[in-house]
């Protein structure tokens, strides 16, 4: 197995970490550190995750969040440590990754229809000059009805509101038909009709075994829909399941503080 080209150091042994039995982790992140010049955003992290999982990534501001998701998918260069998705080079198989980043690193203003945001999420398949399949057309259809977005295929990604932005998003991911979905943040800003329904794309696609990892920040209610959790605070505080990492001592070391969560999340 090869480390990503990215990184100074390679880690080619595998660990398996937490999975019960004997099922191998499909996706590997091994001592990952990550530095924006003298600011260290990530030490030595190391989870080890299985398809088919809803996984949360929390954590508080500044804790490194999106850094993990960046660094993973090759966006920003880690100091060390290796991500590998069955046996190879994550980076090496970004076809196999839907990503959509946090709504302010995207250009609302940007002059496009929904229908061409979600047509863009097939281009990895079929090149930038290729005409659009048939196929990308029924998967783009498919994906803006399942999000309840057909409607409104003609309009202006600029004139929607926040929760109609997320959900086009959400239907580009949809149609790239990837194994691997990295959502960050995708909750900021949305209505509750939106985030259910994402909640609900997000559990068919475990479903049907995709991986998807989300980034969030709110410890409340929602965190119960989560398989796992990773607990960030600039390392790792804790990886695996809800019972697992919401423990006191866990969110002290990651919040500080007396962090009280919705009761029954773990
Ligand atoms: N491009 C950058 N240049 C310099 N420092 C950065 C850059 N991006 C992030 N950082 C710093 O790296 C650390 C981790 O940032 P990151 O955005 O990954 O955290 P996060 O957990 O996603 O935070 P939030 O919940 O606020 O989005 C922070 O201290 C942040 O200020």
């Amino acid at each position: 197995m090869q480390s990503t080209p990215f990184f100074e150091n390679s880690y080619p042994r595998l660990t398996v970490h937490t999975q019960a039995l004997d099922i191998s982790p499909n996706l590997t992140v091994e001592n990952l550190s990550v530095k924006y010049r003298a600011i260290e955003a990530l030490t030595d992290v190391s989870v080890s995750l299985q398809s088919g999982r809803l996984v949360g990534i929390f954590g508080p501001n500044g804790a490194g969040k999106s850094t993990l998701i960046k660094a993973m998918l090759g966006l920003i260069p880690a100091v060390s440590g290796a991500v590998q998705y069955e046996g190879k080079a994550l980076v090496d198989q970004l076809d196999r990754v839907a990503y959509v980043p946090q709504r302010s690193q995207i250009d609302w203003s940007y002059p496009v229809t929904v229908w061409d945001v979600v047509m863009m999420g097939r281009t990895k398949k079929t090149g930038w000059f290729q005409r659009y399949s048939s196929i990308s057309r029924r998967l783009a259809t498919q994906a803006l009805e399942r999000v309840g977005m057909m409607e409104f295929r003609d309009r202006a990604i600029s004139d929607l509101s926040g929760g109609q932005q997320q959900r086009v998003f959400l239907a580009r991911a949809l149609a790239q038909q990837a194994d691997v979905f990295c959502f960050d943040e995708p909750f900021v800003g949305i209505d509750q009709k939106t985030q259910t329904i994402m909640f609900d794309v997000f559990k068919e696609l475990t479903r049907e075994n995709k991986l998807v990892l989300v980034v969030n920040h709110d410890l409340g209610e929602s965190i119960v829909n989560f398989d796992e959790l990773i607990l960030l605070n600039k390392s790792l505080v804790a990886s695996g399941s809800r019972q697992k990492v919401l423990t006191q001592e866990n969110l002290q070391q990651a919040y500080g503080g007396k962090v009280v969560f919705f009761s029954d999340a773990a």
